[in-house]
Order: C-alpha cells, then structure tokens, then sequence
C-alpha cells in the first residue's frame, strides 16, 4: 500500500504519507485526537481524499486529481473495530459467514470458511454461540475470523483490544499475531497501546496533530524517542539539548554528561559536532536518589531535586522528581521505604554518563 494522505475534517488536518509492504504490519500510535482513526477511515473508504493518492498494489483506490475514489465495500478491505459490530442474532459462525455469503458463495461452503477461520483462532467449541454468549476476548477473535474469512487484501485493525481485560488482552493478542503472521495483504493496527504495538507490529509510524512524528521498527523507537509522548510511551526521560564538548546543555536547564553505551549502535555524541542540537535518553531504571551528596566517583551526573509524586508500578515505585533536570525515577518499595520518601522529600540524584544515551535530534 503507497498513500500521500492528505485530508480535513472540521478544523483538523492529516497529512500524512504511509507505505506498507505486503505481509507487513504497520502500528500506528499517537495521543487522542492525533487523526488515526480519521487514517483509518480514509484507509476504508468511508472518508475521501482532499489530495493526494491512496493505491493498493496496482490499484488507485482514491486520488482526487485521477477522480477516482472506490467504495469501501469494493476496496477489499477488512475492518475489525474496537467494539467488534458483530450481528447479535447470528451465531458466531453465520457473522463469519457473512462476508463469503456477500461475496457470492453458496450457505455451505461459506460456513465452511467460517468454521475453518474459527478453528484457526481456537473457536471452534463456541462456532454455535450468540455474541451475547461470548467472552470479550472470544468476541474479538470472532470480529477478526469475520475480517479474515472475506479474504481481504488489507486488514484495518482499530484498537482491537482495548475493550479487554489483560487476561483476556494477552490471549487475544497471542490470537493477533498469529493471524497477522500469515495475513499477506499490509495491515495497519491503530492502537494506544504500547505494548501491543511492540509485539505485533513490524514498523511503528507515530502521529501527533495530524503529522507523522516518528517512524521506524519498535526497537528504534523505544530506544530513540523522538517526542515527549513517545518517551512516556515506552517509559522513557527525555532531554532535548545542546551539545557542548561532552556534556549537554539541556533546554528546560541542567547538564548531562552522555556518553554511547558500547555495542547497542548509538553514535557517540563525541562524534558529533559541537552546538549539536541532540536528545538524551534515560531509563527511569538507571537514575539512583540518595539522601545525601553522593561523594564523586563513576557516575558522572549528580544533581539536586525534590519528590514531587510516587506511583505504584507494578512492582516498582516510580518516583517523580523536581529539579535540573526534572526526573522520573523507579525504586523497590523497600528501597522507598528505607530512603522514607514522599512529596517534599529533597533528594540527590545520580546518573552514570553511560546510562544517559544521547543522539541527534529529528529534523522536522
Ligand atoms: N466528524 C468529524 N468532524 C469534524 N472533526 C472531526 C470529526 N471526527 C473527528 N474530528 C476531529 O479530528 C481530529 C482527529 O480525530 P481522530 O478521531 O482521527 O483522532 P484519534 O487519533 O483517532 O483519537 P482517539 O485516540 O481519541 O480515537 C480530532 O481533533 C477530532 O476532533
């Protein structure tokens, strides 16, 4: 798929271009009202172009300037949505049966596809049921063997499981990449949800405002956020700054020394030049609060603050600390404990060079 998007609604625009291979998966991730499901439906026909171009292989599904614009039930495209739209007085097997019905096959054969969708997703015992009779989780899985059984040559997937709870969440996502490993059309996964954009997707593209902010495997961007939300997103402190000999001069104050960490392909902010507008990268993990002035020694950054706010985390405290600069910082409990933080509490706080990891800001 090859799309140059450019399209308003109201006040809002998004433009955006996408390209995503056959057999890909495409996560798109951005905070409310960043313009991915105003993608989702130009990608499904139910909202045209201004401008540009949408094509799937060799053919153009909209392009205002050729004046074509195909219907969204001629595009070939399945469609699971966040709260499913299965027909309630259908069996889960007639829902699946549906499209294969529309397209023209014969009541048995269609429900053969069905039941072989359904058997492929682990559905096969509750092929019978009503969706009022099934679990969330089983629900979804039935919206994706619907999607699947009509064949389509794209697969538009939005926010497919945050209708459920982590139990079920993570039975459904296992389900997910399953189907999208032998799915061979491009799909597109709109989700909120970091973690499932990291386990399923082969490419992340990040919107904000309408504009794409960032774009690259998972791995490079959890490792190189390119904003603030992308930092919060995958649990990350972001500095942007300025390089200066090797420290850099942070813009909401404070110094960083940064330093590449060996072998996980940073460049070493020595290598850059000077006045270098960059960003630093630090693991919440990695910052250390002492109660006194650390005495110098190996890390490199030690600066004061004061605890702001703590937040239970799993099984982690995260710290949030005031100070130059600001930091969020996970503790043991019993580490908190000992330390007696909370609100007010003043604090030291030291970053060895090597954890801060500094690289060259997007140009945008
Ligand atoms: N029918 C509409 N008419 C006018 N503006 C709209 C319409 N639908 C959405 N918008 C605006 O378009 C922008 C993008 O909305 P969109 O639903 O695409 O965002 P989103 O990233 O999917 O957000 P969310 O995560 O909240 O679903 C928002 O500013 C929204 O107010």
């Amino acid at each position: 798929m090859d799309a140059d998007i450019d399209v308003s609604r109201g006040g809002f625009r998004l433009r955006v271009g996408l390209q995503v291979a056959p057999g890909e998966t495409l996560a798109v991730l951005g905070p409310n009202g960043a313009g991915k499901t105003t993608l989702l439906r130009v990608l499904a026909g139910l909202l045209a172009l201004d401008a540009g171009h949408l094509r799937l292989g060799p053919q153009t599904l909209d392009s205002p300037a050729e004046r074509v614009f195909v219907a969204p039930q001629l595009r070939g495209a399945g469609v699971v949505f966040q709260d499913y739209r299965l027909f309630p007085h259908l069996s889960a097997r007639d829902n699946v049966a549906f499209g294969p019905t529309a397209a023209g096959l014969r009541r048995r054969a269609a429900r053969a596809v069905a039941d072989r969708e359904l058997e492929r997703l682990g559905l096969g015992p509750v092929a019978g049921h009503r969706p009022a009779q099934l679990s969330g989780g089983q629900a979804q899985r039935v919206a994706l063997a619907r999607a699947l059984a009509a064949s389509p040559r794209l697969l538009l997937l939005d926010e497919p499981l945050a209708a459920l709870d982590a139990r079920s969440r993570a039975d459904s996502r296992t389900a997910l990449r399953t189907a999208l490993a032998c799915f061979p059309g491009p799909a597109l996964l709109v989700t909120h949800d970091p973690l499932e954009a990291l386990t399923l997707a082969d490419r992340l593209l990040v919107l904000e405002r309408g504009e794409a902010v960032q774009e690259g495997a998972p791995a490079d961007v959890a490792r190189r956020p390119a904003t603030d939300y992308v930092a919060r997103l995958v649990g990350l402190n972001l500095y942007p700054g300025t390089l200066d000999g090797d420290r850099v001069r942070l813009e909401g104050g404070g110094t960083l020394v940064a330093a590449a960490r060996a072998g996980d392909g940073d460049s070493d902010p020595a290598a850059l030049p000077g006045g270098s507008r960059v960003l630093v990268a630090v693991d919440p993990a990695a910052v250390s609060v002492h109660l006194e002035r650390p005495a110098a020694g190996s890390p490199r950054n030690v600066w004061p603050g004061t605890v702001r706010a703590l937040d239970l985390l799993g099984n982690r405290v995260r710290v949030d600390v005031a100070g130059a600069p600001p930091a969020l910082v996970d503790l043991t409990a019993p580490a908190v404990a000992e330390l007696g933080l909370r609100p007010g509490t003043p604090v030291w706080l030291s970053l060895k060079a090597s954890e801060a990891r500094a690289y060259p800001a997007p140009v945008r």
